[in-house]
């Protein structure tokens, strides 16, 4: 049996896991957490995937019970502004693709588009996000949407597993500081021991596997299995077992952000309920509405604007609110390690891997691994092909995700800039430009799309494609030749319904005011 488990790292990673397999393995196994007194963490203002409901629901927590502890609110899609122009704004929503006659409603949409924009004709979300509005009703009802919540067959699935089976409407967004307090009294409260001290050293045997850590002040840590969430450092995989690190910057530039917490009045503000990704001269900004705040930053590429340059921008882009608030420089490492797992030691979050937060996928990386990880947990026999399938579940699920990321600079149809000009001639990942030429025809299915799991369904391929604007696609042919009635109903379908719901719900700052 392996089941002393040492966790080297404190930041959303360390705690999420924690809480994670006591949940799942209760006392039979036993687990330390060690983390810096000192060196902080890397946590913003974070955004998620809609996934990551499973993660509350395996820990039995309700979201009345941790939203109102971490100022969440609810996160209905990603915005784009400016991609494609300046003034130019468009969404990839949570929310089940309808399809009419085996084609998705975006491909009839191509041949039939009854107005310009493919996000308000194809989604009723866009607008239920222009209008500020809670997908829940004050009584916690949700909008009724082709999804099943909840149902038996679908509990206990991994991430992978539930893909394709639904689409959950929302998302969240939360301080990621409180999460992870959240989870340590979770976890404390469960008998995770919690130890604040530097590892200072890592003990390996003659074999390379690690025998213990050592730390300042509590001596000797040992464990069967160690976890490495040590962010960047990632001080036992990187540095200790000298895993490398395989750099993406080569087609992701984006290498360094600038983060700002300004606390805001949301009541008066109001709630968009949605990540905003603002298109700049050399990357873009993130705006996620908090209760009590707004976080911000600008991810930007070094080699095309100086951090002070970027700086600068981010505070006029908010405005005198932002004057107060103090500026959080990060350099981020683009890429990911060549194995997560090594011998004894799992590198989760950070020290696995990272790219930039485009669309919010860091914290899905750490809910993938760790489901990943109590799927192929080892005995002491450490059976290779847990650890093989391990370490290939998390390089696709990174290098897919990369893809995607790319595409949407490829697509972004703005080229004002030398940023975004070199955007359009920068390598891409094997295989990107083969599968855009074959969108060029037939949007983004299950059979063109990066073949392995990555946690993004075809449709929001789709989605970007049709929203930067800059690749020109055809309606499929045989669309063409089709009768379309049935797809002009449910166009005309969309619109009564988000019609009746922008009648219906409530604000979505009056929603989370009276949830606890
Ligand atoms: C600019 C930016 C924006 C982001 N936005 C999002 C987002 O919107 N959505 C999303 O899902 N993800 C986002 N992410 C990613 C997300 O922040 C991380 O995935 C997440 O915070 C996990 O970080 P971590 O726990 O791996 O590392 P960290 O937060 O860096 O934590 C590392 C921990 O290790 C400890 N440590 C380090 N060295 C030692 C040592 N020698 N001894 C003891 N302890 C040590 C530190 O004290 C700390 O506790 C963003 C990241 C960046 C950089
Ligand atoms: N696994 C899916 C991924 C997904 C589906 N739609 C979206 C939209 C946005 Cl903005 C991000 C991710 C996804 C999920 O989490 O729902």
């Amino acid at each position: 049996m392996i089941n002393r488990v040492v966790i080297v790292g404190g930041g959303t990673a360390g705690w999420m896991t924690a809480s994670y397999f006591k949940a799942a393995f209760g006392d039979r196994i036993d687990i330390t957490l060690v983390e810096s007194g000192h060196l902080g963490t890397v946590g913003v203002g974070e955004a998620t995937f809609s996934d990551i409901r499973h993660f509350f629901e395996f820990l039995g927590l309700k979201e009345k019970d941790w939203m109102p502890a971490c100022n969440a609110t609810y996160k209905l899609a990603v915005r784009f502004e400016n991609w494609r122009e300046q003034g130019h704004y468009f969404y990839h929503p949570f929310e089940q693709m309808r399809s009419v006659n085996g084609f998705p409603l975006t491909d009839w949409w191509l041949q039939e588009g009854p107005t310009s924009r493919f996000d308000k004709d194809c989604f009723v979300m866009p607008s239920v996000i222009d209008a500020g509005l809670s997908p829940r009703q004050l009584d916690g009802t949700l909008i009724d949407q082709p999804f099943v919540e909840g149902a038996d067959e679908m509990q206990g699935l991994t991430m992978s597993e539930h893909q394709g089976k639904t689409q959950f409407p929302y998302a969240y967004h939360f301080e990621a500081a409180l999460l992870a307090k959240y989870l340590t009294t979770y976890s404390v409260e469960r008998g995770v021991k919690h130890i604040i001290d530097d590892v200072e050293s890592v003990d390996l045997d003659s074999r390379g596997w690690i025998t213990g850590v050592r730390t300042g002040e509590h001596g000797d840590i040992s464990g069967d299995l160690y976890i490495d969430c040590t962010g960047f450092r990632g001080v036992l995989l990187n540095k200790a077992l000298e895993e490398p690190f395989i750099s993406y910057q080569d087609t992701l530039p984006n290498d360094s952000a600038v983060a700002l917490q300004v606390p805001m009045d949301m009541e008066k503000r109001g709630i968009r309920p949605c990540t905003t990704a603002t298109a700049q001269d050399a990357g873009w900004i993130w705006t996620i509405p908090l209760m009590g705040r707004v976080g911000t930053g600008y991810v930007y590429a070094k080699d095309y604007i100086s951090p002070e340059e970027a700086e600068r921008t981010l505070r006029e882009f908010v405005g005198p609110a932002a004057a107060d608030a103090e500026a959080n420089h990060i350099k981020m490492r683009i890429g990911r390690s060549r194995n997560s797992w090594v011998k004894n030691c799992v590198g989760i979050g950070l020290t696995s891997g990272f790219v930039e937060p485009l669309e919010s996928t860091g914290i899905f990386f750490i809910h993938h691994a760790i489901e990943q990880l109590a799927k192929n947990f080892p005995d002491d026999n450490w059976n290779e092909t847990h650890r093989d399938r391990y370490n290939d579940a998390i390089a696709h699920v990174m290098d897919g995700v990369r893809e995607f990321l790319v595409l949407h600079y490829v697509g972004a149809k703005r080229n004002d800039t030398q940023y975004w000009r070199d955007a359009k001639t920068r390598k891409m990942p094997d295989g990107l430009a083969e599968r855009i030429e074959k969108w060029k025809t037939q949007l983004p299915d299950s059979e063109t799309v990066f073949p392995y799991y990555h946690g993004l369904p075809p449709y929001s391929w789709g989605c970007i494609l049709l929203g930067t604007g800059g690749i020109e696609v055809k309606p499929s042919p045989a669309l063409r030749i089709s009768d379309s009635s049935a797809a002009q109903r449910e166009f005309e379908a969309i619109r009564e319904k988000t019609e009746h719901l922008t009648r219906t719900l409530p604000k979505a700052y009056d929603y989370f005011s009276q949830l606890s």
